[in-house]
């Protein structure tokens, strides 16, 4: 059933997409099905080139046949697909869940827009129960641990901070070389203070709320798709 859900928002987002575009392509179950559609209507002549923002997106994409690009080559985008772990209907999200956060704001942030795909289930009155995916540099990790909990602990938030790690029990690495923290706050009552004090802990490389970013969103429920934003 989730998986016809997310295939909906997919299908979706993908009627969006016309030639010449230039795509910034997600990460994660809900952005595969959307790379998937674009890779059907590309083999049906569609001319859009994407920037993916995983190595996995890449592999996926070039298995599609999706003319692929950089940002160093292609620093302007005109659109992002891309998956949350929780929007709000400010369409402010958490992500990160599958590791890909960096790439995926810094793809977001280069994009005129971006528009999310989700299954209903995603929507929340207030973000924080999905843990918030910190992205750390590894040299300094109990220092860094420690600055980030006495942040927590000034804005009155508390949590655990929990090291994410690979199914082969080593922790789990980003594209990026980096590691995660997974912040088990809860509720996050003041996101963009949050934001802006976590990006200023020297060893913070980049955390998965992405705030002001995301333009439209396209949610599938069993009633059917709704939208938020601009599609
Ligand atoms: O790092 C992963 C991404 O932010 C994903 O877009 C997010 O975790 C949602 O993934 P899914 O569509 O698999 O729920």
């Amino acid at each position: 059933m989730s998986d016809n859900l997310k295939r909906a928002a997919a299908d979706r987002a993908a009627e969006l997409v016309t030639d010449g575009m230039r795509l910034g392509l997600g990460t994660g179950s809900t952005a595969a099905h959307f790379v998937s559609a674009i890779g059907e209507r590309v083999r049906a002549g569609l001319k859009v080139v994407g920037v993916p923002t995983s190595e996995a997106t890449r592999e996926q994409a070039q298995r599609e046949g999706i003319p692929l690009s950089t940002l160093d080559e292609t620093p302007d985008l005109d659109l992002t697909v891309d998956g949350a772990d929780e929007i709000d209907d400010d369409l402010r999200l958490i992500k990160g869940g599958g590791g890909a956060l960096l790439r995926e704001k810094i793809v977001a942030s280069a994009s005129q827009r971006m528009i999310v795909i989700a299954d209903g289930s995603k929507l929340v009155s207030k973000l924080g129960r999905f843990p918030l995916p910190i992205e750390v540099v590894p040299f300094g990790l109990t220092a860094t641990e420690r600055a980030i909990v006495r942040l927590l602990d000034s804005l009155g938030m508390s949590g655990e901070l929990i090291l994410r790690h690979a199914p082969d029990g080593a922790a789990y690495v980003t594209d990026g070389g980096h590691f995660i923290l997974d912040a088990h706050l809860g509720r996050i009552d003041k996101p963009n203070v949050l934001a802006s004090t976590l990006n200023n802990i020297p060893g913070v490389v980049e955390h998965g709320l992405f705030l002001g970013l995301a333009t439209g969103a396209i949610l599938a429920t069993g009633d059917g798709l709704v939208e938020l934003g601009q599609l």
